[in-house]
């Protein structure tokens, strides 16, 4: 039996897709979230709705270790990798900025964004602006399963950047809560944003 889906946890969802929206990173029904509900259980967005305007049966609860039930996000399988990975993780957000979107075709061959010097790195966990941050990237794949298995092989048990981008796709961040989470978008975005108007400025 499939746990309630809790009201708190989809106002948490539905809070964080009007922000994602408003900031112009989910255009065209782009983007999906997730949120722990219990150590077996996640809460996932619909496939295709629109994610600034997201209403209760918007939302369903599904079982981290079972197959993905139709109808939800297309890419729920790189949802529950993360949850199966890390027990930690309590909220995963992904959404469609155009630095990532730029920047991950820009490196993909190098497979990293590297970014250095940068006050925000500590959005992000490092102690210090003096030091390098290098944001994965992956090859974008529409096969979402074997793609969330290459994502937590390269990943492994301890990732040193809680996010990744896709090549020509988008990014992924995540946290233990919904606000570590947004706050770990947030700081990557930043940092890709400054990377990208730098090499525009060069
Ligand atoms: C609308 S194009 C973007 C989609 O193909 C996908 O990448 C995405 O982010 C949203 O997929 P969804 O199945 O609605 O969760
Ligand atoms: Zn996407």
């Amino acid at each position: 039996m499939l746990p309630a889906l809790p009201g708190a946890v989809v106002e948490e969802i539905a809070a964080f897709g009007r922000y994602a929206a408003s900031r112009g990173w989910v255009p065209a029904t782009s983007g999906n979230f997730s949120r722990r509900v219990d150590a077996r259980h996640a809460a996932v967005t619909r496939s295709g709705i629109d994610k600034g305007a997201i209403a209760p049966g918007d939302v369903a609860v599904i079982a981290i270790d079972e197959p993905v039930p139709p109808r939800l996000s297309a890419e729920t399988p790189l949802h529950l990798a993360r949850y199966r990975s890390d027990a930690a993780v309590g909220a995963v957000f992904h959404v469609h900025t155009v630095a990532a979107t730029v920047l991950s075709r820009l490196y993909e061959r190098e497979g990293v964004v590297r970014t250095d010097g940068l006050e925000m790195h500590k959005a992000i966990g490092v102690r210090t602006h003096e030091s390098t941050v290098e944001i994965p990237i992956f090859a974008n794949d529409q096969d979402t399963f074997a793609l969330a298995a290459r994502v937590e092989a390269r990943l492994g048990a301890d990732p040193a950047v809680p996010g990744y981008l896709l090549a020509g796709h988008g990014i992924y961040a995540w946290g233990a809560t919904a606000a570590d989470a947004r706050r770990h978008l947030e700081g990557l975005e930043f940092l890709l944003a400054c990377h990208l108007e730098e090499r525009r400025l060069r």
